[in-house]
């Protein structure tokens, strides 16, 4: 049987703007009131998207979520028809308005984790949907990427899906953003590394000082035991906290792994060395690993989030070899640039770099990888799938009109107090949940 990983990539959101809502995201905060251009944003992720389908690789679409959240506005609440709730809250809680505006599900690296069934001891794909506890702009995501899920992933025999952990901070979890999967390919036992960022009970371990941890060890434990992982497999690793007081927010910041092949930082994980020998012991394959380390004096932590070149996606290429989708950002780090050149020809597995524009997310902190959830999928669980979810020729020609016809080209905070907003948003998604057979997945359609 063949296997494929497949890349749901998030479609960008009619609201997309930056609102500086994620303390510890540097370039969130910097780029705080900056005026957006929604439509660009949602072709650049296009063009990553077709570029990726045009290599042979099987590529999927996560749909954005419903915004302004109506349901949570209401909550707290807000009253009236839709648009007393806009102009009340634009009054009274400007800060509110902003955070249930935010168009932060296009990053499905933040959807959820997802094992493989040929890691799980029920051998079914198995989906944690994240919490996101840490940030409110992301903690109301929870509903809707259930429900998305379940519409694109809508089989029991092949799939199995686990709500959101109990919402707090106890179990606050980031899903895959955090988690990485070596393996000789696809279809093999992997080896599942779950990297946190502190222990909401052990006092023992370290915390960071300025920005906060996002992901709890106790969330990754009971996502392992939930996905029925093999223990002798899977890993928890401590991220440096070093680092998330110097804006690595999310492991994939720092690091990133496909197949037989770990791209990071020296100073991605606490006790690195520790951390390096665990993962050979525990690496289930048979093919030589390649755990690539780029040393502070090549590539300081500084240039590694400016850049985001750990946020690269490394993908298998169909004819052989492994290509490094990297942002443009990297295309103009003189540093990074050389790096990648030298690390193109040095004797390892990536044989192709590939830089891609998307600024419009970049600003707000999410590159390549936070826009893609990877699901490793066999050809029968991929026929299980919800195929209208597939990129596709004439996909990408459907959704690059969708978006022309329903986006605006500028919005700035003020922007999200006009109600007409709120109506072009549903009108675009109410077709969008058509065009991808999602069914009503969406509040206003409910
Ligand atoms: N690394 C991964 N996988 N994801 C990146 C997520 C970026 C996102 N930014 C934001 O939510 C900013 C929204 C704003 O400020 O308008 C976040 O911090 O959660």
């Amino acid at each position: 049987m063949h296997f494929y990983e497949v890349n749901f990539d998030g479609l960008v959101g009619p609201s997309h703007n930056y609102a500086g809502l994620s303390f510890g995201n540097i370039a969130s905060q910097n780029n705080a009131n900056a005026i957006a251009n929604p439509k660009e944003a949602a072709l650049q992720g296009l063009r990553k998207m077709k570029s990726l389908h045009d290599s042979g690789l099987v590529q999927g679409v996560f749909a954005p979520h419903a915004r302004p959240d109506t349901r949570t506005l209401r909550a707290l609440g807000f009253c009236g028809t839709d648009q007393q709730l806009i102009s009340q809250a634009a009054q009274k809680a400007p800060h509110l308005l902003r955070a249930c505006y935010s168009a932060s599900s296009m990053w499905t690296a933040n959807a959820a984790t997802v094992s493989p069934s040929a890691d799980s001891q029920d051998k079914k794909v198995h989906f944690t949907t994240a919490n996101l506890a840490n940030k409110f702009h992301r903690a109301i995501e929870a509903p809707t990427t259930e429900r998305l899920l379940q519409a694109m992933f809508n089989n029991e025999q092949h799939f199995a899906h686990h709500p959101a952990l109990l919402s707090g901070q106890h179990f606050a979890d980031e899903g895959a953003a955090n988690h990485t999967r070596l393996c000789d390919s696809h279809g093999h036992q992997g080896l599942e590394i779950f990297v946190y960022g502190a222990s909401s009970f052990n006092p023992a371990i370290k915390k960071p000082a300025r920005y906060p941890a996002r992901q709890m060890l106790e969330a990754s434990q009971a996502i392992a035991h939930l996905h029925q992982l093999d223990t002798q497999h899977t890993l928890f690793l401590q991220q440096n906290p070093d680092v998330i007081d110097m804006g690595v927010f999310h492991n994939d910041v720092i690091a990133v792994g496909n197949e037989n092949v770990l791209l990071f930082h020296e100073m991605a994980y606490l006790n690195s060395q520790s951390a390096m020998a665990k993962i050979k012991a525990a690496y289930p394959g048979q093919r030589p690993l390649h755990l690539i380390e780029i040393k502070q004096d090549i590539i300081s932590v500084e240039d590694a989030v400016s850049s985001y070149l750990f946020n690269s996606q490394l993908v298998s290429l169909p004819e052989g070899g492994m290509a490094l989708i990297a942002p443009s950002e990297c295309q103009h780090n003189d540093k990074v640039a050389t790096y990648l050149a030298v690390l193109q020809q040095a004797d390892n597995p990536i044989s192709q770099i590939r830089y891609y524009d998307l600024k419009q997310s970049m600003q707000n902190g999410g590159g390549p990888a936070c826009l893609r959830l990877r699901v490793p999928l066999s050809s029968q669980e991929l026929g299980a799938v919800n195929q209208h979810c597939l990129m596709s020729e004439s996909l990408y020609q459907t959704l690059t009109l969708w978006v022309e016809k329903h986006y605006r080209d500028r919005l700035s905070d003020a922007d999200l107090a006009d109600p007409s907003l709120l109506l072009e948003c549903q009108t675009a998604l109410d077709t969008l949940s058509q065009l991808l057979n999602l069914g009503a997945v969406y509040d206003f359609q409910r």
